[in-house]
């Protein structure tokens, strides 16, 4: 809490120390202005009452009207820009602290996506929480004023009325905790919900649902998630109100004892008329200010206890270590090796690879072959440093992957992924994420793109490479106008995806994972053809079920039950007669028989 009282003071003044100083100012004034006010209105009435001049407290009275009504518009227009401003920095610095995260393991644990949801709520209500400890200044300042103003008048009902309140300070802080606890109890309920609303809106789910007729399934449990969370909160709001009503008859009980007292003090002749009007605009006012300072104290409170989710992101540990003196990693060499790799994706998961000792050599092409989920694209993913061996090391020549920068190690790898993405951008910005340097080089876009076979499709598009390939944004306009953008085919997609990599071709390593699955026989065997071509003493590693797609590799290693069981040529594993060559027959039959 303190932590993020700290991060978020901190966050504030160094986005907008001016505007912050400039606000402060405004605020003080709006917090000082009533009690001048209902001192102005006291004098000038015992002063009217004792027939003493009042000219010049009526025109200060005139003037801090004035101030009164010009200075909260001021204030409000400084909240919302400091607000803004707050609310991008802190965006700012959660985002980049995500992307800090080296792997993908935090991305897969639920819990840190819940908080990362909570701490983008924190982010956004970051200008409330500034607007709330400003709200908080104003308050005590006001409240100090109107209770030396009541003191002056009767010290004990001060202390009654002071006293009053703090049965509603113990309750706010009370609903405030339990408000930020309900919060993060229904947050995976949220996710749940959204998770539904994202399915039953998004073209790419839209298909199966229509087949399989799964709308009313899918709306029956978003909704039952949405009921889960919004009982949670009925249930909250309840004690919400049940509290606050009984303190708000606490407080209006204690109100109206002070008032018959100032009455029949007046009837007694102990206060003045100009004592009854400060005394009433007082009790009201150290009322209504407690009442505000608490309702502030306690939204700043549950705001804070929100931006903790944010502080916790920010403030994370690494989730793989990095080397705070990185080997400079070199052109491949010599190789690339895992030795005795050991890996499960977490502790309470099976192992997936149990002792993978392979040898990539430089200049080579080694596929990887295996049964469905044997562990290739976890290599991949080894191989790329999204996840650290459990045990066992792998060495780019020689040197253990934990010690390089994985930033620089990954710009020597290019890599198509089994579930490549597909970016809602233009065409050529969608092979460009493959290397930002060729972001405004066509021509080195369209060689990436004739070599993975995509070239003629964009090129025929209504925009060309500037054609968008999605409709997300074709707001406003009818499905066919030129800026609508197309949709591509699966085979296509997957081109894209191959030219995006083929952009780093000078790379040392080139991983292709499923590269073709989506492809037509005429499409594989050109990808190929030009990768060997292409790639020709460089090395790759490539991974495929299409058995004849990787027969050309200099090695190919069959990984079964987390270890590598057979590893050579095309030939030799088909002489030794083991699984490869068991595969590679069952699917030449399928196509000969
Ligand atoms: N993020 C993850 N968390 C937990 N388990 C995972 C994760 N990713 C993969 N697995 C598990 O690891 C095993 C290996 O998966 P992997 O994707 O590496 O297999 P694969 O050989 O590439 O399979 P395929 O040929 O089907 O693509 C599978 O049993 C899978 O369930």
């Amino acid at each position: 809490m303190r932590r993020s009282a700290a991060e978020a003071g901190g966050l504030v003044w160094r986005t907008a120390p001016a505007l912050t100083v400039l606000y402060g100012l405004t605020t003080l004034v709006e917090a000082v202005a009533p009690v001048t006010v209902a001192w102005l209105t006291k004098s000038i009435l015992d002063r009217l009452v004792g027939d003493e001049p009042i000219a010049a407290l009526a025109a200060a009275l005139a003037a801090t009207g004035v101030v009164v009504a010009l200075v909260p518009q001021l204030g409000r227009f400084l909240s919302n820009d400091l607000g803004r401003r707050v609310s991008l920095g802190a965006s700012k610095r959660l985002f980049t602290a995500t992307d800090r995260f080296v792997g993908l393991a935090p991305f897969e644990n639920p819990s840190f996506l819940d908080r990362l949801r909570l701490a983008q709520q924190g982010v956004s209500a970051a200008g409330n929480l500034v607007t709330g400890v400003f709200g908080l200044g104003r308050g005590a300042v006001s409240l100090i004023g109107f209770l030396a103003a009541l003191t002056v008048i009767s010290p004990v009902v001060t202390v009654v009325v002071a006293v009053a309140a703090i049965p509603s300070l113990w309750a706010e802080f009370g609903l405030s905790r339990n408000r930020a606890g309900v919060m993060w109890q229904i947050a995976p309920h949220q996710r749940r919900e959204f998770f539904y609303g994202q399915l039953l809106s998004t073209v790419e789910a839209a298909k199966e649902i229509r087949l399989f007729n799964l709308g009313s399934f899918l709306l029956g449990r978003m909704l039952g998630e949405r009921g889960t969370a919004d009982a949670a909160e009925r249930r909250m709001d309840r004690k919400d109100l049940l509290t606050r009503a009984g303190l708000e008859v606490l407080g209006a009980l204690v109100t109206g004892g002070a008032l018959v007292w100032a009455l029949l003090a007046a009837r007694r002749n102990q206060l003045t008329i100009g004592d009854v009007s400060m005394f009433i605009i007082a009790v009201a006012a150290v009322r209504s200010a407690l009442g505000g300072l608490i309702r502030d104290a306690a939204g700043t409170h549950q705001r804070l206890l929100m931006f903790g989710h944010f502080t916790e992101i920010v403030h994370s540990a690494p989730d793989l270590t990095v080397a705070t003196e990185p080997v400079a990693l070199q052109g491949l060499r010599g190789s690339i090796e895992l030795r005795d790799v050991w890996f499960r994706y977490s502790d309470d998961h099976p192992w997936i690879l149990r002792g993978v000792d392979l040898t990539i050599p430089h200049g080579a092409a080694v596929a990887l072959v295996g049964l469905n989920g044997a562990g290739k694209s976890t290599v991949v993913k080894l191989l790329c440093r999204l996840y650290d061996p459990t045990r066992g090391t792998i060495l780019w020549d020689g040197t253990d992957l934990r010690d390089v920068d994985p930033v620089r190690l990954r710009e020597r790898i290019g890599a198509v992924f089994q579930d490549h993405m597909a970016y809602d951008f233009t065409a050529a910005d969608n092979i460009a994420v493959g290397d930002l340097t060729a972001l405004d080089d066509l021509d080195r876009i369209s060689a990436a793109a004739v070599r993975a076979g995509a070239h003629d499709k964009l090129t025929a598009l209504p925009g060309g490479y500037g054609t968008m390939l999605t409709r997300m944004f074709a707001a406003g306009q009818g499905m066919d106008g030129p800026d609508t953008g197309v949709m591509l085919s699966g085979g296509q997609w997957q081109r894209v995806a191959l030219a995006r990599a083929f952009l780093r071709d000078a790379c040392d390593l080139m991983i292709l994972d499923e590269p073709s699955s989506g492809l037509d026989p005429e499409a594989e065997h050109d990808v190929h053809e030009r990768m060997l071509k292409h790639r020709a003493d460089r090395t790759s590693l490539l991974i495929s079920h299409r058995l004849n797609a990787v027969r050309e590799a200099d090695r190919i290693a069959v990984l079964d039950e987390g270890v590598i069981t057979e590893l050579g040529g095309h030939d030799e594993l088909i002489e030794a007669g083991g699984v490869y060559a068991r595969l590679f027959k069952m699917q030449a039959n399928g196509y000969t028989s």
